[in-house]
């Protein structure tokens, strides 16, 4: 890539997309190409064929998906696996039959089996049984994995894939219904000391591992993949360490200086038990996380300080999860509707 060349940023308005669109700003890219969902459905095969035809970008980050935590995940599979692959296979697809120079395609770590030795390599994708909670989003990601390599195979594509392990920062999802552990429990620990509650419940045991990754690292290790990697296989993004869900919220809670009790609902599902992901493989191409944990805490909770609209938190209100929160089964999860994400 060069400060020239031009790059479409698929998802610019997610959390990863706007992270990479930042990133490429601050390096001097100047021409980008981004287009909301509202504006190109990459559903839409016709439309995105299209799209690459007038816009012919040269580099693709492949940011957008349907996203979600294991409520979801679990809520919505056919949506997850029916969105995820249609993105996919239409924006890959026309990224080849337009002359796109190269792509990189976002994964996931929840591709890895449910019980995968820990840390995770990259190898053991396939070894074994997925977990139940994320089965179909993890398969339309294997899908997306897939398909890089079988255009690279076939047609002499430079399509890569990255799989970040969990995310979080400046522009994530703080919809309960939606969204993933580490907002969540900012925003229920800030309400909770607003409000002065008594205590803030924790779905499931509190055991399960996770590893935390700030957005900007990210973003940095998509461009550094961009613009060194072309290898065949997907490449972990990660810090290399993990905590548990309980490590998490006592870090979370210190942080928004929230003095009650930290109950732990057992009736909710935990999930894959550890999710760790080697690094080695990024590492011996050059590049390592540069976010602690609480430093990057400690800004995205001032993040949400920031812009959430006064007296309520930030919400996503893109129409995904307003087909989710219409159909939501249980009146209890529904958020409020005055809440509003602030998108860019
Ligand atoms: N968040 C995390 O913890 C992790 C994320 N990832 C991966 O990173 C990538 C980005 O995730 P993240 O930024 O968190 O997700 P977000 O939900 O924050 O952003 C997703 C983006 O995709 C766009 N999008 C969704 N559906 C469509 C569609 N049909 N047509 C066009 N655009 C669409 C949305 O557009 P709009 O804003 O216009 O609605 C949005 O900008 C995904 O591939 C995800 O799997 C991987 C590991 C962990
Ligand atoms: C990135 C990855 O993210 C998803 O997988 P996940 O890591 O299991 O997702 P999560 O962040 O929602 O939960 C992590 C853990 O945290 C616990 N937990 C506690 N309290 C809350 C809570 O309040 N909200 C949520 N969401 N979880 C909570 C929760 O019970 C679980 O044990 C995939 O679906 C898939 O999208 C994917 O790729």
């Amino acid at each position: 890539m060069n400060r020239g060349s031009r790059i479409y940023v698929a998802g610019h308005r997610g959390l990863v997309g706007s992270a990479i669109l930042r990133r490429l700003r601050a390096a001097g890219y100047e021409n980008l190409v981004t287009r909301s969902r509202d504006e190109l459905d990459l559903t839409d095969a016709r439309e995105v064929d299209g799209f690459f035809a007038s816009e012919r970008p040269e580099y693709v980050f492949l940011a957008a998906a349907r996203v979600g935590g294991i409520l979801a995940n679990s809520t919505y599979p056919a949506d997850f696996l029916r969105d995820n692959l249609a993105i996919e296979l239409n924006t890959i697809e026309a990224a080849y039959r337009h002359g796109a120079r190269k792509l990189l395609f976002l994964g996931s770590s929840c591709i890895y089996p449910k019980f995968a030795p820990q840390p995770i390599k990259e190898e053991y994708l396939l070894t074994g049984p997925l977990e139940p909670t994320n089965e179909p989003y993890a398969v339309a990601k294997i899908a997306g994995i897939k398909l890089c390599q079988a255009y690279r195979r076939q047609h002499g594509a430079d399509f890569i894939s990255a799989m970040p392990t969990n995310l979080y920062g400046p522009g994530d999802d703080f919809d309960l219904e939606t969204s993933h552990v580490l907002p969540a429990l900012i925003r229920k620990f800030h309400e909770a000391k607003v409000r002065d509650a008594p205590s803030v419940t924790v779905w499931g045991t509190g055991t399960p591992r996770r590893e935390f990754l700030h957005v900007d690292d990210l973003a940095d290790a998509c461009v550094y993949l961009m613009e060194v990697y072309s290898g065949n296989e997907p490449v972990n993004v990660g810090v290399g360490k993990d905590i548990s869900i309980r490590e998490l919220a006592e870090l979370v809670c210190e942080v928004v200086g929230y003095e009650g009790e930290i109950a732990y609902d057992t009736t909710r599902p935990d999930g894959t038990p550890r999710k760790l992901l080697d690094v080695s493989k990024l590492r011996s191409l050059g590049w390592e996380a540069s976010i602690p944990l609480r430093e990057g805490l400690e800004r995205t909770y001032a993040w949400f300080l920031e812009t959430k609209p006064a007296g309520s938190p930030p919400l996503r209100t893109n129409q995904a999860t307003r087909r989710m929160r219409r159909s939501i089964p249980d009146a209890s999860l529904r958020i409020n509707p005055t809440n509003r994400r602030n998108r860019k």
